[in-house]
């Protein structure tokens, strides 16, 4: 048996362009377990939405696809499931929301009945029965006057109010595992607070296993148990959050920690890793950070590391720690 909700295993999804092919997600293993909360965090276009878009089974063949691995929910590998059997634990076991809740609501329909679609599909409640539960979902999510919303269409409502909504309609169906892209970029620090205290508080009352991506280490640390790190879509470092704050060893890992604003401290400017994420379409056998590293040597320039397992279950993808690792096997 085992003890993963989620085990992506060796992940690997491209996209065919017509300058080659983008290794959007290269290798990437991530476990989740129930009740935890993983964030993956990474600067832009370093795979954390490819991750999670392979999981929901949303890549668009034929120009994305999911080129190897394994996406196992609770056992079962979702890459070889039927169509149907997908359906079933897409949506309902495991949910998603995203960063923009405008582009995910049908402009159309009123929020009633996009709320009660899922429960009368998913969850088989007459439309009675599944109106009574939007109404107390919409109390749950902390909006005021239900049946007033339930009447409302999306254009209506505000982007906290929208999130708030999207996140009723994705803890319908009391899914297992939430996957939540950048849920709080678009909004003011306030509502910010106050949309991660929800999701936090689905863990402690539901049990419910989140994994959480963004860009945002002030949200990893106030939400992470456990953090994985990506770069140009590889994992460069991963451990509990404890460990990753205090000791961050991947230089990659250092330096988002260095730029990240630090509450009640003066800061003259703010610390940015200097140089960009390299071009997807050119990269080369040398480690894809290597001429952003201030630690570079030779054989940064000639070998990929591979990530591997120092102290504590934090795992990194760095020579500078390659005594330690073969020390630790
Ligand atoms: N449809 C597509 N065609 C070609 N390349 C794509 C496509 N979708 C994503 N990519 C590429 O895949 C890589 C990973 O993108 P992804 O959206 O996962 O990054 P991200 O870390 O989530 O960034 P962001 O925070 O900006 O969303 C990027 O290089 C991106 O350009």
């Amino acid at each position: 048996m085992t003890n993963n909700l989620l085990h992506i295993r060796n992940l690997r999804t491209q996209f065919q362009t017509d300058e080659g092919v983008v290794k959007a997600v290269d290798d990437v293993s991530i476990r989740v377990r129930p009740g935890e909360i993983v964030c993956i965090v990474g600067e832009s276009g370093c795979g954390k939405s490819i991750t999670a878009l392979s999981v929901m089974g949303l890549i668009e063949e034929p120009v994305g696809q999911i080129a190897g691995g394994a996406i196992e929910f609770e056992g079962q590998n979702l890459l070889e499931l039927s169509r149907n059997h997908l359906r079933a634990i897409r949506g309902n076991e495991i949910s998603m929301i995203f960063q923009e809740p405008m582009s995910s609501l049908n402009p159309v329909l009123t929020i009633g009945e996009q709320l009660t679609e899922p429960l009368m599909i998913h969850r088989k409640l007459n439309r009675k029965v599944a109106r009574q539960r939007a109404l107390e979902l919409i109390t749950e999510v902390g909006i005021s006057r239900p049946e007033q919303i339930l009447r409302a269409y999306p254009h209506e409502l505000s982007g906290g109010m929208l999130q708030r909504i999207m996140i009723a309609i994705a803890i319908s169906c009391e899914p297992k595992l939430l996957i939540a892209d950048e849920p709080t970029t678009a909004l003011d620090v306030t509502i910010q607070a106050q949309i991660l205290d929800m999701l936090r508080s689905f863990r402690e009352k539901r049990g419910m296993s989140i994994l959480l991506i963004t860009h945002d280490l002030g949200v990893v640390a106030e939400m992470a148990d456990y953090v994985i790190v990506m770069y140009s879509g590889k994992v460069v470092e991963e451990g509990g959050v404890v460990e990753l704050f205090e000791n961050p060893r991947h230089p990659y890992t250092q330096g988002l920690l260095r730029s990240k604003p630090i509450m009640n401290q003066r800061q003259k400017a703010l610390y940015s890793i200097p140089g960009y994420v390299p071009n997807p379409l050119e990269l080369t056998e040398s480690c894809y950070f290597h001429d952003r590293c201030e630690h570079c040597m030779d054989i940064c320039r000639d070998r990929q590391p591979p990530l591997r397992e120092l102290e504590q279950g934090q795992k990194t993808a760095c020579w500078l720690y390659e005594k330690e690792a073969a020390a630790h096997v």
